[in-house]
């Protein structure tokens, strides 16, 4: 653990972000898309250096509460001493909030989520089409567009994935702008702030389940 104390975050930023965080989690369960423990979610607190809060792991996410929180740097190591383990998914969250510029970055696992990870694992990508609800992703002003979504293998290298994911944004890659899947997992979104990052997570997860139901209708 780093000797750094987290002297260069307001207390109240902080306690704000955990509010919020825990809010999420608590809509995120309701919604079905964070059962069983699953999921992550953090808020960017200082991108210079970078400060994440991160929800701790192995936490029931509609029982947060503001102490099931993690502040870490950016190699992904908890600031203050005696933190609990931060999320297991952790250097996702660091990759997002160093390259992608994140404010927000949520993850989750719906059921629609996951299937469609599987129905288009071969092709390495999911595309989304034509739909209004695509505007509620940030920059996108029309529906005649297509988003992607890279879907990546879950190899449970989190590490390997990390570095992956941090070349594939660094080198402008369209999918992995908005968010990505992983085989069988989850969806990763990220927005400027935990609004956006909230609209990010049900625009998305409404797109999944119309597709989902798209392809069972056929
Ligand atoms: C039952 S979920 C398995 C781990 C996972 O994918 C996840 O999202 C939660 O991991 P964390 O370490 O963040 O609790
Ligand atoms: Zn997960």
């Amino acid at each position: 653990m780093s000797t750094a104390v987290a002297a260069d975050i307001s207390p109240a930023a902080r306690r704000a972000a955990a509010e919020g965080l825990v809010a999420l989690g608590a809509q995120m369960h309701a919604e079905g898309w964070s059962r069983a423990t699953s999921s992550n979610y953090s808020v960017r607190l200082s991108a210079d250096p970078l400060r994440l809060l991160v929800t701790a792991s192995g936490k029931h996410k509609d029982r947060l509460t503001t102490d099931d929180f993690v502040l870490i740097d950016d190699t992904g190591a908890a600031i203050e001493p005696g933190a609990p383990k931060s999320s297991a998914e952790t250097m996702l969250h660091v990759v997002l909030g160093r390259d992608a510029g994140a404010g927000a970055i949520v993850h989750t696992h719906s059921v629609w989520g996951t299937l469609l990870s599987d129905a288009y694992a071969t092709t390495g990508v999911l595309t989304l089409s034509g739909y209004e609800m695509l505007k509620a992703l940030p920059g996108i002003k029309t529906h005649d567009t297509s988003v992607e979504l890279a879907i990546f293998p879950n190899t449970q290298d989190i590490a390997a994935l990390s570095a992956e994911l941090s070349e594939r944004i660094k080198a402008g890659d369209e999918a992995v702008r908005y968010g990505f899947l992983i085989h069988k997992h989850g969806l990763y979104t990220w927005a400027s702030d935990l609004d956006g990052a909230r609209a990010c997570v049900e625009a998305l997860e409404f797109l999944f389940e119309c597709e989902g139901r798209k392809l069972s209708l056929r």
